[in-house]
C-alpha cells in the first residue's frame, strides 16, 4: 500500500501544527489590556508565563484589573500604564496583540517577524505566526479546537460538545497516572533501551485494561502496591489493590 506523502495536496497544507508550547519562566508581552487581552492573560498566566501587560490604564477590563491585581498573579505580571513602544519588543519571547488600532497591530507583528518573535495579532490572521483555539481543561488534560482561521464560533460550538462528551474523573486519572510514572521511573531508571521498553509496555497494558475511574481514584498506598505486585512480577493486576 502506498502512504500518500503528507502535505502532498492542496487541502492538507492548509492546517497547522498543533503543539504545546512549554512557557514556563518565558517573557510574554501582551499590548492591549480589553477582552481579548485578558483570555490571552489567562491563558499563559495558566501556562507559567512570565507576562507584561501594556495598556493605558482607562483601557483596562474588569477582569484584566483583577489580573493584574490579584495577589497570586501579579507577582508574575508586570503592567505599564502607557501605550506601546518599539523598545517593548526587547528581550520577549512571545508577543500578543490585542488593540482596537489594526494598523498598529500589523505593524507590531511586521516589527516581531523582523525579529523573529513568534507572535499573534488577533484582528489579523495573515500577521498570526500560531492562533489560539477554542479551549477545553480538566486537571493536566487540554484539548484545543481550530478550524485554522475559518470558523472562530464553530471551534466554540465543536469545543462544547466535545466537553459534554469526555468521561467525568478524566483529569484525576491523568493527574494519578502521572504520579505513578514519576514512581515507575523512580525505581527503574534509565531513558531508552530496554528499560523504557518494559515500562511503556507496562504502562500501556494498564492503562488499556483499567477503568478511569480505578485509575482515578489510585492512593499513595495502591501505587506503591501496584508497583510491587505488578511491575516488579511483571503483570498488571485486574483490579486495584488495597486502600489506605
Ligand atoms: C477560538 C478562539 C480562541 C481565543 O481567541 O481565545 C478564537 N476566537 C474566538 C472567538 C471569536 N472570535 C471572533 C468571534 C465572532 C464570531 C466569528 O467570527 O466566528 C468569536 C466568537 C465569539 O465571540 O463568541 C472574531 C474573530 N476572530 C478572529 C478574527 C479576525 C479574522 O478572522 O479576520 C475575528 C473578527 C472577524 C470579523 O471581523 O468578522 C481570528 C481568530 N480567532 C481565533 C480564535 C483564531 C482562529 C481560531 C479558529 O479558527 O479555530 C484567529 C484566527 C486568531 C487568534 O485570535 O488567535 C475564541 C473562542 C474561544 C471559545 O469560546 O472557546
Ligand atoms: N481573535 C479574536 O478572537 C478576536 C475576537 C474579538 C475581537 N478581536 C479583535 O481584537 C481586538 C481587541 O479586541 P477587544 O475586544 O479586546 O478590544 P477592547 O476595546 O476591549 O480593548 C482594546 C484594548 O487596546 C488597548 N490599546 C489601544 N491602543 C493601544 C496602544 N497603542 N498601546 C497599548 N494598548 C492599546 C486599550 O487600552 C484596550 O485595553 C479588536 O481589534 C477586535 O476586533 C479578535
Amino acid at each position: 500500500m502506498t502512504v500518500p506523502m503528507p502535505g502532498s495536496d492542496s487541502d492538507s497544507r492548509s492546517g497547522s501544527l498543533l503543539i504545546a508550547w512549554q512557557l514556563k519562566e518565558k517573557h510574554v508581552l501582551i499590548v492591549g489590556g480589553g477582552k481579548v487581552a485578558s483570555s490571552r492573560i489567562q491563558d499563559v498566566l495558566a501556562a507559567g508565563a512570565k507576562v507584561t501587560v501594556i495598556s493605558p490604564f482607562q483601557g483596562l477590563n474588569e477582569q484584566t484589573q483583577s489580573f493584574i491585581d490579584n495577589k497570586d498573579s501579579n507577582s508574575h505580571i508586570v503592567f505599564h500604564d502607557r501605550t506601546f513602544v518599539t523598545t517593548d519588543l526587547d528581550d520577549v519571547d512571545m508577543v500578543l496583540t490585542a488593540i482596537d488600532d489594526v494598523e498598529l497591530s500589523r505593524n507590531i507583528g511586521t516589527w516581531c517577524r523582523a525579529r523573529r518573535i513568534p507572535v499573534n495579532v488577533a484582528d489579523d490572521p495573515s500577521y498570526c505566526d500560531f492562533y489560539f483555539g477554542s479551549q477545553i481543561r480538566q486537571g493536566p488534560l487540554q484539548i484545543m479546537v481550530s478550524t485554522n482561521g475559518k470558523s472562530p464560533k464553530l471551534a466554540n460550538i465543536i469545543r462544547r460538545r466535545i466537553e459534554e462528551s469526555i468521561p467525568k474523573g478524566v483529569g484525576e486519572a491523568i493527574e494519578k497516572v502521572g504520579l505513578l510514572r514519576d514512581k515507575l521511573k523512580e525505581r527503574a531508571p534509565g531513558v531508552g533501551g530496554d528499560i523504557s521498553k518494559r515500562r511503556m509496555k507496562w504502562m500501556v497494558d494498564l492503562c488499556t485494561s483499567w477503568e478511569l475511574d480505578d485509575l482515578a481514584s489510585l492512593d499513595d498506598r495502591q501505587i506503591e502496591w501496584l508497583l510491587d505486585e505488578g511491575w516488579e512480577r511483571d503483570v498488571v493486576p485486574p483490579t486495584p489493590g488495597p486502600k489506605e
